[in-house]
């Protein structure tokens, strides 16, 4: 049975977390805050830290009216979505790219078993480089394009307009501003889209009464690339922010609300085919449809595509593409 949209009612809702790390159950209490689904489970290979995990969160999860088991991979049928947040995180001075071998074997392993168990399923990728293991785990699911979803710049977006919002002394949720492209180096800010009050920041300025002040809104730009970064070499890994942002892209997933999210997803890009990154999307029970309209400037357009770029060169370089035929997949799946 596929998964039914139940808008005013989370009764229904089983949301799989596979990878029960920092950010697995951060995102799984997340939920449980949020009251998004009545059913959460955890899959992760260290089963016994997944139980002692699924147990502290029951405990709350009794204020939410929701359970949270640790399962196994036939727990995914029937699943609204899966969210993968398994693997390994990067190290102080690490990038994210540098970890795609080890997560890139690691997917080979779940997203098929996912696929297997819920074929109807939406999966939402967190683990890192999330645009190039998005585009794998499109490949190894063989899912329509609209269902895999990389959180991607969603979190950068988030942080951008936590930057822009103090920079300007508004409530970030005033600022209209998005960070596309990859989730991680070659990010780029569309200023010429940026807006508070339904004014280009150039405006609102001038409107206001303050100066347009490019060096500090090249440092809201730079803090926001670089956060991740300094968070990691402060406490070691990042798990609030991707939580809630995890949940924020699971939320109009579970109501079918249509909302407008800076998400990874397969497409082509400044000319560039057949890589993940992240533009703003219309999220619904069905998916990510990329049918916002978005009218870049020119060199905005030529970092979209560096980005793409950049991306798929670190695609190209895996030796072993996902399997992307269609026999193959079943064997692959046949060997479950
Ligand atoms: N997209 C984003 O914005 C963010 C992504 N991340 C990424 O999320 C991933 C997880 O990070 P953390 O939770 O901090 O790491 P963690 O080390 O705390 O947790 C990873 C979990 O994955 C489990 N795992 C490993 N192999 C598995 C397998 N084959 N099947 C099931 N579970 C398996 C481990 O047992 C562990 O519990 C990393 O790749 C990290 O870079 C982290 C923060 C933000
Ligand atoms: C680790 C990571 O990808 C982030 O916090 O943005």
């Amino acid at each position: 049975m596929p998964f039914q949209s139940n808008s005013s009612d989370a009764k229904s809702i089983k949301i799989v977390v596979v990878g029960a790390g920092s950010v697995g159950v951060t995102t799984a209490y997340a939920l449980l805050l949020d009251r998004l689904a009545a059913d959460i489970v955890l899959i992760d290979v260290d089963k016994n830290r997944a139980q002692g995990e699924a147990m502290d969160l029951s405990h709350a999860a009794h204020f939410a009216q929701a359970r949270v088991r640790v399962g196994d991979y036939e727990d995914c049928a029937h699943a609204a979505a899966v969210v993968i947040t398994a693997g390994v995180n990067q190290k102080p001075g690490q990038t994210r790219l540098d970890l795609v071998k080890t997560n890139y074997a690691l997917f080979k392993e779940v997203v098929p078993r996912v696929a297997h168990h819920a074929p109807d399923t939406i999966l939402v990728v967190a683990t890192n480089p999330v645009d190039v293991l998005t585009h794998a785990a499109l490949q190894l699911s063989g899912f329509p394009v609209e269902r895999v979803i990389g959180s991607g710049t969603a979190m950068d977006t988030t942080r951008f307009r936590h930057e822009l919002g103090r920079h300007f002394g508004v409530n970030p949720r005033n600022v209209h501003a998005v960070i596309l492209g990859e989730h991680g180096d070659s990010q780029l800010p569309a200023w010429s889209l940026a807006s508070i009050s339904g004014m280009r920041l150039r405006d609102y300025c001038e409107a206001a009464g303050v100066e347009y002040d490019e060096a500090a809104l090249e440092g809201c730009a730079r803090r926001t690339k670089e956060a991740a970064y300094e968070i990691i070499r402060r406490k070691g890994k990042t798990n609030y922010g991707v939580a809630s942002v995890l949940v924020s892209i699971l939320q109009p997933i579970v109501t079918d609300s249509d909302a407008i999210m800076t998400v990874s997803r397969v497409g082509a890009y400044g000319g560039v085919e057949d890589v993940a990154l992240s533009m703003p999307c219309k999220l619904n029970r069905s998916g990510a449809y990329q049918d916002v309209p978005l009218r870049l400037s020119e060199s905005e357009q030529q970092a979209l595509r560096q980005s793409a770029l950049s991306i798929k060169e670190v695609l190209d370089s895996l030796e072993d593409q996902p399997c992307v035929l269609e026999d193959q997949q079943y064997s692959l799946r046949a060997e479950l």
